[in-house]
Protein backbone atom coordinates (compact mmCIF):
# COMPACT_ATOMS: atom_id res chain seq x y z
CA UNK A 1 0.00 0.00 0.00
CA UNK A 2 1.10 3.44 -0.93
CA UNK A 3 2.43 6.09 1.69
CA UNK A 4 0.54 8.91 2.14
CA UNK A 5 1.93 12.29 3.74
CA UNK A 6 0.44 15.32 4.47
CA UNK A 7 2.69 18.01 3.52
CA UNK A 8 1.24 20.29 6.09
CA UNK A 9 1.89 22.20 9.67
CA UNK A 10 -1.60 22.76 9.95
CA UNK A 11 -3.70 20.35 12.96
CA UNK A 12 -6.27 20.87 11.33
CA UNK A 13 -5.88 19.28 8.24
CA UNK A 14 -4.04 16.90 10.19
CA UNK A 15 -7.26 16.33 12.20
CA UNK A 16 -9.26 16.05 9.24
CA UNK A 17 -7.57 13.66 7.45
CA UNK A 18 -7.53 11.18 11.02
CA UNK A 19 -11.27 11.91 10.57
CA UNK A 20 -11.45 9.63 7.57
CA UNK A 21 -9.40 7.38 9.52
CA UNK A 22 -6.26 7.02 7.07
CA UNK A 23 -2.91 6.69 8.27
CA UNK A 24 -0.32 8.81 6.86
CA UNK A 25 3.29 10.93 7.85
CA UNK A 26 3.14 14.23 8.75
CA UNK A 27 5.85 16.34 6.95
CA UNK A 28 5.48 20.26 7.00
CA UNK A 29 6.59 22.08 3.95
CA UNK A 30 8.46 25.97 4.62
CA UNK A 31 8.56 26.89 0.84
CA UNK A 32 7.94 30.01 0.23
CA UNK A 33 3.96 31.23 0.19
CA UNK A 34 4.50 34.56 -1.90
CA UNK A 35 2.50 34.65 -5.19
CA UNK A 36 1.33 36.54 -8.03
CA UNK A 37 -1.52 38.84 -6.84
CA UNK A 38 -2.60 39.03 -10.09
CA UNK A 39 -3.61 35.51 -10.32
CA UNK A 40 -7.06 34.39 -9.86
CA UNK A 41 -7.79 32.38 -6.10
CA UNK A 42 -8.26 29.30 -8.20
CA UNK A 43 -4.86 29.51 -9.67
CA UNK A 44 -3.24 30.85 -6.35
CA UNK A 45 -4.27 28.13 -4.18
CA UNK A 46 -2.99 25.15 -6.63
CA UNK A 47 -0.23 27.00 -6.83
CA UNK A 48 0.46 27.09 -3.62
CA UNK A 49 -1.01 23.25 -2.82
CA UNK A 50 1.49 22.51 -5.25
CA UNK A 51 4.63 24.05 -4.43
CA UNK A 52 4.23 22.27 -0.77
CA UNK A 53 3.36 18.66 -1.81
CA UNK A 54 6.48 19.22 -4.46
CA UNK A 55 8.74 20.15 -1.84
CA UNK A 56 8.37 17.67 0.20
CA UNK A 57 7.58 15.24 -2.83
CA UNK A 58 11.74 15.93 -3.21
CA UNK A 59 12.37 13.95 0.01
CA UNK A 60 11.28 10.73 -0.76
CA UNK A 61 11.77 8.14 -2.98
CA UNK A 62 8.07 6.88 -3.26
CA UNK A 63 5.11 7.78 -1.71
CA UNK A 64 1.61 9.71 -2.10
CA UNK A 65 2.31 13.35 -0.97
CA UNK A 66 -0.83 16.03 0.09
CA UNK A 67 -0.64 19.98 -0.27
CA UNK A 68 -3.26 22.50 0.96
CA UNK A 69 -3.45 25.92 0.85
CA UNK A 70 -6.50 27.91 1.76
CA UNK A 71 -7.13 32.05 1.58
CA UNK A 72 -10.31 34.18 2.47
CA UNK A 73 -11.35 36.70 -1.03
CA UNK A 74 -13.51 39.84 -0.33
CA UNK A 75 -14.10 42.37 -3.14
CA UNK A 76 -11.55 40.37 -5.08
CA UNK A 77 -8.77 40.87 -2.37
CA UNK A 78 -7.06 38.03 -0.78
CA UNK A 79 -7.12 37.92 2.79
CA UNK A 80 -4.20 35.00 3.78
CA UNK A 81 -3.15 34.78 8.12
CA UNK A 82 -2.99 37.82 9.63
CA UNK A 83 0.88 39.93 10.25
CA UNK A 84 -0.07 41.16 13.83
CA UNK A 85 -3.51 41.28 16.44
CA UNK A 86 -4.37 44.88 14.32
CA UNK A 87 -4.20 43.41 11.07
CA UNK A 88 -6.51 40.65 12.13
CA UNK A 89 -9.17 44.08 13.68
CA UNK A 90 -9.15 45.19 10.21
CA UNK A 91 -9.90 42.10 8.43
CA UNK A 92 -12.42 41.14 10.83
CA UNK A 93 -14.22 44.42 10.51
CA UNK A 94 -14.09 43.75 7.13
CA UNK A 95 -15.56 40.31 6.89
CA UNK A 96 -18.13 41.35 9.46
CA UNK A 97 -21.91 41.36 7.93
CA UNK A 98 -21.38 40.08 4.92
CA UNK A 99 -20.44 37.42 3.10
CA UNK A 100 -17.18 36.11 1.27
CA UNK A 101 -15.24 32.95 -0.45
CA UNK A 102 -13.12 30.78 0.89
CA UNK A 103 -10.59 28.80 -1.82
CA UNK A 104 -8.46 25.95 -0.69
CA UNK A 105 -6.14 24.04 -3.13
CA UNK A 106 -5.69 20.75 -3.00
CA UNK A 107 -2.90 18.97 -4.94
CA UNK A 108 -1.84 15.35 -4.77
CA UNK A 109 2.18 14.27 -6.17
CA UNK A 110 3.30 10.88 -6.74
CA UNK A 111 6.58 10.90 -5.17
CA UNK A 112 8.19 8.01 -7.52
CA UNK A 113 6.88 9.62 -10.92
CA UNK A 114 6.15 13.38 -9.72
CA UNK A 115 2.65 13.08 -11.74
CA UNK A 116 0.78 15.97 -10.02
CA UNK A 117 -3.02 16.66 -9.41
CA UNK A 118 -4.51 19.75 -7.92
CA UNK A 119 -7.72 21.13 -7.87
CA UNK A 120 -9.88 23.85 -5.81
CA UNK A 121 -13.04 23.94 -3.97
CA UNK A 122 -14.91 27.45 -3.09
CA UNK A 123 -17.24 28.04 0.25
CA UNK A 124 -19.25 30.50 0.18
CA UNK A 125 -19.62 32.26 4.06
CA UNK A 126 -21.67 34.54 5.46
CA UNK A 127 -20.20 36.42 8.72
CA UNK A 128 -23.20 38.07 11.28
CA UNK A 129 -22.34 41.36 12.37
CA UNK A 130 -19.48 42.03 15.05
CA UNK A 131 -18.81 45.06 17.32
CA UNK A 132 -15.97 46.01 18.12
CA UNK A 133 -15.92 45.12 21.05
CA UNK A 134 -16.54 41.75 20.21
CA UNK A 135 -14.03 41.45 17.71
CA UNK A 136 -11.63 42.59 20.24
CA UNK A 137 -12.82 40.16 22.49
CA UNK A 138 -12.29 37.61 19.56
CA UNK A 139 -8.76 38.65 18.48
CA UNK A 140 -8.28 38.18 22.68
CA UNK A 141 -8.76 34.23 22.42
CA UNK A 142 -5.28 34.56 19.72
CA UNK A 143 -7.65 31.73 17.91
CA UNK A 144 -7.16 34.21 14.47
CA UNK A 145 -3.62 34.66 14.53
CA UNK A 146 -2.55 31.93 12.01
CA UNK A 147 -6.06 31.44 10.04
CA UNK A 148 -6.58 32.66 6.95
CA UNK A 149 -9.35 35.64 7.15
CA UNK A 150 -8.46 35.65 10.78
CA UNK A 151 -11.15 33.85 11.98
CA UNK A 152 -11.62 29.31 12.73
CA UNK A 153 -15.31 28.45 11.79
CA UNK A 154 -14.37 25.22 14.07
CA UNK A 155 -13.79 27.53 16.97
CA UNK A 156 -15.17 30.24 18.80
CA UNK A 157 -15.30 31.62 15.38
CA UNK A 158 -18.49 29.10 14.86
CA UNK A 159 -20.19 31.79 17.01
CA UNK A 160 -20.44 34.35 14.70
CA UNK A 161 -20.84 32.33 11.28
CA UNK A 162 -24.79 32.82 10.32
CA UNK A 163 -24.14 30.04 7.05
CA UNK A 164 -22.09 28.50 4.86
CA UNK A 165 -22.99 27.70 0.96
CA UNK A 166 -19.95 24.55 0.17
CA UNK A 167 -17.73 22.24 2.01
CA UNK A 168 -17.45 23.10 5.33
CA UNK A 169 -13.88 21.06 5.23
CA UNK A 170 -13.09 23.30 2.40
CA UNK A 171 -13.15 26.23 4.90
CA UNK A 172 -10.98 24.46 7.48
CA UNK A 173 -8.65 23.88 5.29
CA UNK A 174 -8.24 20.73 3.42
CA UNK A 175 -11.81 19.81 0.69
CA UNK A 176 -12.01 16.07 1.55
CA UNK A 177 -14.34 14.90 -0.96
CA UNK A 178 -12.22 16.74 -3.60
CA UNK A 179 -9.00 15.08 -1.61
CA UNK A 180 -10.82 11.86 -2.20
CA UNK A 181 -11.32 12.59 -5.99
CA UNK A 182 -7.69 13.21 -6.51
CA UNK A 183 -6.71 10.23 -4.93
CA UNK A 184 -8.51 7.98 -6.99
CA UNK A 185 -6.52 9.24 -9.99
CA UNK A 186 -3.56 7.70 -8.28
CA UNK A 187 -5.57 4.31 -7.69
CA UNK A 188 -6.50 4.46 -4.32
CA UNK A 189 -9.53 4.41 -3.20
CA UNK A 190 -10.11 5.69 0.50
CA UNK A 191 -12.81 3.04 1.84
CA UNK A 192 -11.15 -0.07 0.00
CA UNK A 193 -7.90 0.73 0.30
CA UNK A 194 -6.66 3.10 3.42
CA UNK A 195 -9.26 2.66 6.36
CA UNK A 196 -7.32 2.24 9.27
CA UNK A 197 -8.41 -1.13 11.07
CA UNK A 198 -8.17 1.15 14.34
CA UNK A 199 -11.02 3.42 13.04
CA UNK A 200 -13.42 0.73 12.08
CA UNK A 201 -15.62 0.43 15.23
C1 LIG B 1 -11.05 30.44 7.13
C2 LIG B 1 -10.34 29.43 7.99
C3 LIG B 1 -9.00 29.13 7.83
N1 LIG B 1 -8.37 28.23 8.63
C4 LIG B 1 -6.94 27.90 8.48
C5 LIG B 1 -6.65 26.73 7.53
C6 LIG B 1 -5.17 26.88 7.28
O1 LIG B 1 -4.46 26.13 8.28
C7 LIG B 1 -4.92 28.39 7.48
C8 LIG B 1 -4.46 29.06 6.20
O2 LIG B 1 -3.09 28.93 6.06
P1 LIG B 1 -2.33 28.00 5.00
O3 LIG B 1 -1.14 28.75 4.52
O4 LIG B 1 -3.30 27.47 3.97
O5 LIG B 1 -1.87 26.75 5.88
P2 LIG B 1 -0.93 26.68 7.15
O6 LIG B 1 0.18 27.68 7.09
O7 LIG B 1 -1.80 26.68 8.39
O8 LIG B 1 -0.32 25.19 7.02
P3 LIG B 1 0.61 24.57 5.85
O9 LIG B 1 0.98 25.66 4.88
O10 LIG B 1 1.81 24.00 6.58
O11 LIG B 1 -0.24 23.47 5.24
O12 LIG B 1 -6.16 28.95 7.92
C9 LIG B 1 -9.08 27.60 9.66
O13 LIG B 1 -8.49 26.78 10.40
N2 LIG B 1 -10.40 27.88 9.83
C10 LIG B 1 -11.08 28.76 9.06
O14 LIG B 1 -12.29 28.97 9.26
Amino acid sequence: MEKIILASSSPRRREILELIGISFLVHPSDVDESYNESNSPEDIVKQLATRKAMDIASYYQEGIIIGADTIVVLDGQILGKPKDEEDAFQMLNRLQGRSHQVFSGVAVVDAKTREVKASYQMTKVYMDPLSEEEIRLYIATKEPMDKAGSYGIQGFGAIFIEKIEGDYFNVVGLPVALLSTLLKDFGIQILKDMIHPKSIV
